[in-house]
């Protein structure tokens, strides 16, 4: 299941507009931009500017190529480059040849910018974009219009990059609200499918190799039921402090279910990964939690085998769990690789590395 919505969808959830919001803005200015301007170019045309026809063919064109790679393969045409350029050429040309009637036009290109661009990039552009526009209008105007257009268009720019700016900000904080955990701050499961089908695409272009790993805590509802909920939400927020604490900076901790944990390796095969989580078992089993806490955890270790799919890959690990809270719990199990890699010629995986972690 892909979590990012199509864009010129909408989407289902509020947590799924969050992250698809870029794309959004990026598909609906593009498409705007296009509807506005294509009646031009006829316009344009018929009153014998053929230059201003061709550079508004070429602003459309890129306008559709946008809409058409975000649609179609998810990814943002030459990261959104021509704009900036085709509005800034269109506009103070169409003022050199038109006077007014041009002008107009690079209020709406300027606003559009800073949603378009990085920040940075959208202010050295707009900082070009009025320098050029007040050369043209102080070629082509009185000098009282040449200070009004100056500096009406100075203001739209500091407007909309405040504007901009503030949404960015909030944007970020929606994103970093719907995709953790507010008890633990680990990542929760809503980008969970994305992060695993990258991991599956360095596996299957680059045969680079991640690893999975499950954690459980044992018996974790008789901490509940015992020191009341507040202790067993402290519990978990140790929980994910001592696992953060031997992770590498790249690795990626998720708490996917109630006491249940999930880290992506990347780069990590089974054999590491799981030495990796007998030292986590012991870290949770060697000191108490809280003042007299002592607990256990119960892990599983999958590496990403070739040709499967994410749900698969989670599937393995989760059997995988089950199997070691099944034979007594407090130790980590290896998945088997899927039937299919075997028969590939992959070595087995051991299916026996269910060493007790304590003692
Ligand atoms: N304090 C607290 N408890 C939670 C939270 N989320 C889930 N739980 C509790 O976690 C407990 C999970 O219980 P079980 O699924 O039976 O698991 P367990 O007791 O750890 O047993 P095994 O996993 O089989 O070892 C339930 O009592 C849930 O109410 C949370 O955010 N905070």
């Amino acid at each position: 299941m892909n979590y990012m919505p199509t864009p010129g969808s909408l989407a289902p959830t509020p947590t799924l507009a969050v992250l698809g919001f870029k794309r959004q803005l990026v598909y609906h200015l593009h498409f705007w931009a296009f509807v506005a301007v294509a009646p031009l170019v006829l316009v344009q045309w018929q009153q014998g500017h053929e230059l201003l026809a061709g550079l508004l063919v070429l602003f459309c064109v890129n306008a559709l190529l946008v809409i058409a790679f975000l649609r179609f393969r998810q990814t943002y045409f030459l990261k959104g480059r021509l704009f900036p350029l085709l509005a800034v050429v269109c506009a103070a040309y169409s003022t050199s040849i038109n006077g007014h009637a041009g002008l107009y036009w690079s209020y709406p290109a300027a606003t559009a910018l800073f949603f378009l661009l990085p920040l940075r990039e959208a202010i050295a552009s707009n900082v070009v974009f009025v320098v050029i526009m007040a050369v043209v209008s102080f070629v082509k105007f009185p000098e009282a219009d040449f200070w009004r257009i100056t500096f009406s268009l100075g203001l739209t720019c500091l407007f909309a990059m405040i504007f901009a700016w503030l949404v960015g900000k909030l944007q970020q904080e929606l994103t970093r609200l719907a995709t953790t955990d507010p008890l633990t701050g680990c990542l929760n499961r809503t980008q969970l499918s994305d992060i695993l089908n990258s991991h599956i695409q360095m596996r299957e272009r680059y045969e680079r190799v991640s690893s999975l790993i499950l954690i459980d805590l044992d018996y974790f509802k008789t901490i509940n039921d015992q020191w009341g909920h507040l202790a067993g939400d402290r519990v978990l927020t140790e929980m994910a402090r001592r696992l953060r604490k031997r992770l590498r900076e790249s690795d990626q901790l998720f708490r996917i279910g109630g006491e249940e944990f999930m880290i992506v390796l990347p780069e990590t095969r089974q054999k590491d990964a799981d030495s990796l989580a007998h030292q986590l078992l012991s870290s949770i089993s060697a000191r108490p939690f809280l003042d007299d806490i002592s607990l256990t955890a119960s892990a599983s270790v999958a590496e990403v085998s070739q040709g499967e799919t994410w749900s698969i890959w989670l599937k393995r690990a989760d059997q995988a769990l089950y199997e070691a809270k099944s034979r007594g719990r407090n130790q980590v199990v290896t998945a088997p690789r899927p039937i299919h890699s075997q028969e590939q010629g992959q070595a087995p995986a051991r299916d026996d590395a269910s060493d007790p972690v304590s003692g």
